[in-house]
This record gives structure tokens, sequence and C-alpha cells, in this order.
């Protein structure tokens, strides 16, 4: 089990440490090789994806990835930006889809931004398309003019997507979804943008060939209200790579915390890249407090999906289901009568539940 480790930017190395940890502790062997993926990468090779990164990334069986980015390197060109190494290895490695479940652990009822009786049992599998729309688009310039003539500075980017590239994100969400509640939701925005009414279509047809799974449609705006109205409607949600991103971030609050959400990037073969939903929040870092569960979550996933280990997996998810019945909380998931740990100690909790 090969397994190239990138921690990253900001809080990326103080949580990818205590997933590491994790993984040591289990009766597995792991080849692990280190390498600088987004800010730091940057600062030391002047490529935030350098070819060092492309070729253990490209021969390992499964990428760990912390986060990446940072103001530091916000003025940056675009090219040289630590987020430009992120969507440049999703690319380079065809992870076309990154699943984030968002599940409520019965612990942290207290901690979603909604009421108890409205998440209790939330169980959501978003289904996000990784490798297209309008991160990829190819930006076609137009001249614009003001009112007055005068040539306008004019910012690009092309929404788009190929058949191929729907088909093949819906194919794996009807899959999910048979093995899941049976229920699928493909979220779009067909009123307005011509993409994802092919994205409709297409869903629409494909929902033929799994007979046993109810598909439904809902534009994006009404889902992500509905996703704070009344949240446990949901099964798997199907979306592009953008709605992804912001639904995604939003479904987390209803967990507890950003601190909660795996992801996994997958490829036709599921070779995967593991990493928290989150980003490096430079806020805390270096502070020792950033919450690593999502991380050792997605740990967790790696073992699920790449590597066929699914007793590992499940020790791990309930090494941190215990953690929480335990009463340990880093700070975003506080509240008062439990005990509040920074980012070592919650790793050293999980690695005792074991
Ligand atoms: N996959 C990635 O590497 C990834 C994902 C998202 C954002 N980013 C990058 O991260 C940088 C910061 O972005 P942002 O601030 O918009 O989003 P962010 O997710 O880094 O942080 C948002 C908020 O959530 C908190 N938070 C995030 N993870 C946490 C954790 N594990 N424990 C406790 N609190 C946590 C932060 O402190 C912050 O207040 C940007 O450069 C952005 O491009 C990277
Ligand atoms: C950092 C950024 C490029 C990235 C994305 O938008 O995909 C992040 O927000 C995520 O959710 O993984
Ligand atoms: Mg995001």
């Amino acid at each position: 089990m090969k397994i190239c480790v990138l921690p990253g930017d900001g809080i990326g190395p103080e949580i990818m440490a205590e997933a590491v940890r994790v993984l040591g502790a289990l009766d597995l062997k792991f080849e692990l090789e280190h390498a600088l993926l987004g800010g730091g990468a940057v600062d030391a090779t002047g490529s935030p994806y350098p070819e060092a990164t492309q070729k253990l990334a490209r021969e390992a069986d499964a990428v760990l990835l912390g986060a990446v980015g940072g103001p530091k390197w916000d003025t940056l060109p675009r090219e040289q930006r630590p987020e430009r190494g992120l969507l440049g290895i999703r690319k380079d490695l065809n992870l076309f889809a990154n699943l984030r479940p968002a599940i409520l652990y019965p612990e942290l009822a207290n901690a979603s931004t909604l009421k108890p009786e409205v998440v209790a049992g939330l169980d959501i599998l978003i289904v996000r398309e990784l490798t297209g729309d309008i991160y990829f688009g190819q930006p076609r310039g137009i001249e614009m003019r003001d009112v007055n003539g005068t040539a306008q500075r004019v910012g690009w980017n092309t929404m788009i997507y190929a058949e191929y590239e729907i088909r093949r994100i819906l194919k794996v969400a009807f899959e999910a979804a048979q093995k899941r509640g049976k229920k699928l939701c493909s979220v779009d925005k067909m009123n307005v943008l011509e993409t994802t009414q092919l994205w409709r279509d297409i869903a629409e047809e494909m929902a033929k060939d799994f007979p046993d799974v109810e598909l439904s449609h809902m534009l994006v705006d009404n889902a992500a209200m509905q996703l704070v109205r009344n949240p446990k409607q949901f099964d798997v949600m199907v979306t592009g790579n953008m709605f992804g991103d912001i639904l995604s971030d939003e479904a987390s609050m209803l967990t507890g915390s950003i601190g909660m959400l795996p992801s996994a990037s997958l490829d036709a073969n599921n070779k995967g890249l593991y990493e928290p939903s989150h980003g490096s929040a430079p806020d805390i870092a270096g502070k020792g407090v950033a919450n690593p569960l999502a991380t050792i979550l997605s740990a967790a996933m790696m073992l699920r999906y790449t590597f066929n280990e699914e007793v590992a997996a499940t020790r791990i998810e309930t090494a941190v289901k215990k953690v929480l019945a335990q009463g340990y909380r880093t700070g975003d998931i506080y509240e008062p009568g439990t005990k509040r740990v920074g980012t070592k100690e919650m790793g050293d909790a999980v690695l005792a539940a074991l």
C-alpha cells in the first residue's frame, strides 16, 4: 500500500501528522512517501505541483492530502498559486468523482447549526464532479466596452461539460444511491445554464438504466435552501464542480463543523486522493487547535475505497465515534460540559480508542 502524503500549507501539516499516526497504529504495512504540494511547493520549486510530486503521486496507489493555500500566495500569478497545484493533481490523476459524506455523529447534535430534531440521523452523500465545469473551461476572451465605448478589463471563465463527463459522474452517483437509500437528487441550474440543461437531460436518460433509484432534480438555489430547511430529505446529491464545492461546505455545518467532513476523489479504478473538505485555515494555523478528524476520516475512506480494507476503515470510524462519546472536542465543535483539546490531544485520544 503505497501512499503519497502531501501535508500542504497552513493547518495541513498539523492535521496530517495525526492521520499518519493513526495509520501507523493499524496492523497494516504502508509505504509512505512525503512530497510538496501547494504554497510550500511554490516556495521550494517555483511550481505548486512540482515534477517530483507528480511522479510520486502517479506511482502511488493513493494520495493523502492536508490542505493548500494561504494569503501569502494570493497575489502570485494564477498559474503559481497553491490552488493550481490542487486542481493540477486532480486533473492529472483523472479524479473526476469527489465523494463528500455529511454524517452527523449523535454526540455532535448540539454542535450542528440546525435544531437536533431537524438533523438527528443525518447521512447525506454529496457526489461532486471534480475535473470539469467552470473550474477547467478554457477562457475565450471577447472585447467588452462600457456605454462610452471604452474598452474594459474582462474576467473570463467558461462553464463547460462534455457528455462523457456528465455520464461518468452520474453513473457513480446512481450506483452509490443503489447501495444506500435509493434516492438521488441531481442539482443544476437548468433554468439559466445550457451546460446544466444537458446535465439534466442526460440524468433523465440514464434514470431508465437505474429503475430502482428514485431520481429527482432541484435547482441549486433551492437546494442550498432545502439543505438548511430539511436536510434529511436528501440521500445522495449529485452536482457539478462549483455547485458541489459550495453545497458541501454548507452541508458540513449540519454535521457540526467543516473540521468533520472528509472526502474521497476517485478515478475510474478507485485510485484516489483523500483530503478533508476544508482548507488550510490560515486563521488558526500553527496554533495546534485545528480539528484533525476530517483528515483522519479521509484516511479511513482511503482504506475503504482504494485498499478494500473495510475492517481497518471501520476501526478508525469507530474510534472517532468513541472519542466523541468520551467528550473530546477541538474548539470548532466545543460546547460547555465537554473536554476541549488541541489537534495532537485529539490524535492521542483516537490512538487510545484504537
Ligand atoms: N482542499 C484544499 O486544499 C482547500 C480547500 C478549501 C480552501 N483551500 C484554501 O485554504 C485557504 C483558506 O480558505 P478559507 O479560509 O476560505 O477556508 P478554510 O476551510 O480554510 O477555513 C474556513 C473556516 O473554517 C475553519 N476551519 C477549517 N478547517 C478547520 C479545522 N480542521 N478545524 C477547525 N476549524 C477549521 C477555519 O479556521 C476558518 O475559520 C485558501 O487559500 C483556500 O484557497 C484549500
Ligand atoms: C481550494 C479550492 C481550489 C478547492 C475547490 O474549490 O475545489 C476547495 O475549495 C475544495 O473544496 O476542495
Ligand atoms: Mg471547497
